[in-house]
């Protein structure tokens, strides 16, 4: 099982040291509330690392830097209001796009976050804001790492936030003003203090409650087990230490120490994974002819859970393909038989799908029929910003028919394409079936789905606003391109791809002001000089390659960089120990069947862009699908 927060904490000494940074970011240059936190906790962070640095003239080890920031927020489903309120939700977050693909637009609460006094002059419009409604506490986390060389201080930087959605009770005036007249809302972001007397105010909390109180710990340890694998149990100094604080909800924890209860058993029933360790005890015992009436195994609905998922998967597969959410996208309810005759299916196969799909939340069913949830109209109808549809096909066509030779690839090591499209030449971009413009062309329409969800996340995780030309290195459709050139009005983007697939990105081609930003040019990255740009942007490049592979690609840009240019990775990143059960280990195998590359973590991204003179990087955890690595090239 993996190891357990607390005794990572045990070993964390600290120090609290208020930083100087001046918390006055403009809003406005950040498209999300989290992308300003992340900067500001950076900034943070930044400042007293340099500044223990100057003073003592040694680099602290790690420094951990944090910010808070709440906005309100409203789901897609609820929104009834006009293009003309969605504009104004704009002018509050300027960054924001006028309809986000999962939840609603940001609107921050002007002047909650600091004073009491405007907190008191705006109270109507807070209890009318507040009140009975939901809204999101964002924390921006960034973790520092430090060293020194040559009495210059390097830093790694690892940024994370993490988001928990609080609903607050129908709230009267009087009640409001009472909380006020406490004195509670001052200085707190969001104006209350969930762990004291605002805690009456609130319905639900979704998320993590911490992260409410101002510190998500534990997304917090997760990142920091990735950078510094905890140490065992017998290896920790058992006694008090300073530095931690006496907080009463700790005070249980020490029986680990003290012999307590196993973890496993403390937690029997709250944490499902340790549950189903539990079964795989008893079931030996069972084996063992040790069963006794107390050991009845509890229910493993995990495991079945994962056996059963390739016909989830399935499930919605055959229903993007019949087109069903295509016919319910936006339209009243529909009776099964009445699906059934429009996409020619059978009432009795088709009743069942649309009942699976309902039971998977895909769909509402009730009184009138089925119809599509707010997500299966924005990703699964084939039409639409975002739709997932093409993606889907994909993986229903060509990564399902993969997955059924995992065996034999873990047998031999390689990937699988051979069986699936035919003889390959050992590239598979350069194969000439994956070639074919049909099998091609589905390939970046699925890539173009995928790119275009997690562009904007991208471009806005780190502050790419020093450049002003950038290079995105098989950037394929382009996708990236278009939102970094959205998001830094001044940078020039080429989009660098192999010649068909320039060629095919014609279909692609942006169509809004940021057209004049973007070209494209035809190469290969194994081959040619790269065009000239102060940013490299490799998105989902390097896990196509193994190492030796990478190096190259990496030399290429390399000698294309001048001192200061910067080399922006988008990857999905693992975890150093590679044991935290993110989309990236799944996507593992999938890169052993798929390529010839692998899935890798900051520490093996590091490794990788060392030698070419890439220091000072910048890891972003993007809570999606990618996340991004932005590294430097000093030196000449
Ligand atoms: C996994 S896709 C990533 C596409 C895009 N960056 C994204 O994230 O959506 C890999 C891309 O690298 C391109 N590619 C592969 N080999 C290449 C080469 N030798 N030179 C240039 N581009 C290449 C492919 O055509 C494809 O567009």
């Amino acid at each position: 099982s993996p190891p357990d927060p607390f005794l990572l904490l045990q070993g964390l000494r600290f120090e609290v040291i208020p930083s100087r940074f001046k918390e006055k970011l403009d809003k406005a240059a950040f498209a999300t509330p989290y992308g300003y936190a992340m900067e500001t906790a950076k900034q943070k962070a930044l400042e007293v690392a340099h500044r223990m640095h100057q003073k003592d003239l040694r680099a602290p080890d790690v420094v951990i830097g944090a910010d808070t920031i709440v906005v309100s927020a409203f789901r897609v489903s609820d929104m009834e209001d006009t293009l003309g309120q969605q504009a104004q939700r704009r002018a509050a977050w300027p960054g924001a796009p006028l309809r986000a693909a999962a939840r609603g637009i940001c609107d921050p609460f002007p002047g909650l976050s600091v004073k009491l006094p405007r907190v008191t002059a705006r109270a109507p419009l807070l209890s009318h804001r507040l009140s009975g409604r939901e809204h999101s506490v964002f924390t921006g986390v960034a973790i520092v790492q430090c060293s020194s060389q040559d009495k210059e201080l390097d830093t790694r930087v690892l940024q994370f936030y993490e988001e928990t959605m609080v609903k607050f009770s129908e709230l009267s005036e009087d009640l409001l003003w009472e909380y006020i007249h406490s004195g509670e809302p001052m200085d707190k972001a969001g104006g209350y203090g969930i762990q004291a007397l605002g805690g009456m105010l609130v319905e639900s909390v979704h998320g993590d409650f911490l992260n409410v109180v101002g510190f998500p710990l534990n997304h917090f340890c997760k990142q920091l087990m990735q950078l510094y694998p905890p140490p065992r149990p017998e290896d920790l100094q058992r006694g008090k230490h300073d530095s931690i604080p006496a907080v009463d909800a700790f005070e249980d924890l020490s029986n680990v120490d003290k012999g307590g209860p196993e973890p496993a058993r403390r937690n029997a029933g709250s944490r499902p994974e340790k549950a189903e360790a539990g079964v795989a005890r008893q079931a030996t015992a069972e084996a063992e002819g040790n069963r006794t009436p107390e050991t009845l195994c509890p229910f493993p609905t995990r495991l079945l859970k994962l056996i059963n998922g390739f016909k989830v998967s399935k499930a919605l597969f055959t229903a993007c393909k019949l087109k069903v959410f295509d016919l319910l996208k936006d339209e009243a309810p529909q009776k099964a038989a009445d699906i059934a005759r429009k996409v020619d299916a059978s009432v009795c196969g088709m009743e069942r799908l649309l009942d699976a799909c309902a039971a998977l939340g895909l769909l509402e069913k009730s009184e009138q029929g089925y119809s599509n949830t707010e997500a299966a109209n924005l990703y699964l109808a084939s039409d639409g910003d975002y739709s997932l549809y093409s993606f889907i096909t994909y993986s229903s066509e060509v990564t399902w028919n993969l997955f059924t030779h995992l065996e034999l690839a873990v047998r031999e090591g390689t990937n699988q394409h051979h069986r699936v499209l035919g003889k390959t030449a050992g590239d598979v971009f350069q194969d000439v079936p994956y070639r074919s413009p049909e099998t091609q062309l589905q390939f970046m329409q699925a890539m173009h789905g995928l790119a275009k969800l997690n562009a904007r996340h991208v471009a806005t995780a780190l502050d790419l606003s020093a450049f002003s030309s950038a290079c995105d290195v098989g950037g394929c459709t382009g996708a990236l391109a278009q939102e970094l050139a959205r998001e830094y009005p001044h940078l020039q983007v080429t989009v660098f791809d192999l010649p068909d697939t320039i060629e095919l990105a014609a279909r692609f081609q942006p169509t809004g002001p940021q057209a004049a930003q973007i070209r494209f040019a035809a190469g290969d990255f194994f081959r040619d000089p790269l065009p000239a740009a102060d940013l490299y942007v490799l998105c989902q490049i390097l896990h196509d390659w193994p190492d030796d592979k990478a190096h190259k690609i990496l030399d290429r840009v390399a000698q294309s960089c001048k001192p200061g240019a910067g080399v922006l990775l988008v990857e999905m990143l693992l975890d150093e120990e590679k044991r935290q059960a993110r989309g990236g280990l799944m996507q593992s195998p999938n890169m052993l069947l798929q390529m010839e590359g692998r899935e890798r973590s900051p520490g093996e991204y590091q490794r990788l862009l060392e030698p070419h003179g890439f220091r000072q990087v910048q890891v972003a955890r993007l809570g999606g699908f990618l996340d991004a690595m932005l590294a430097t090239r000093v030196g000449p």
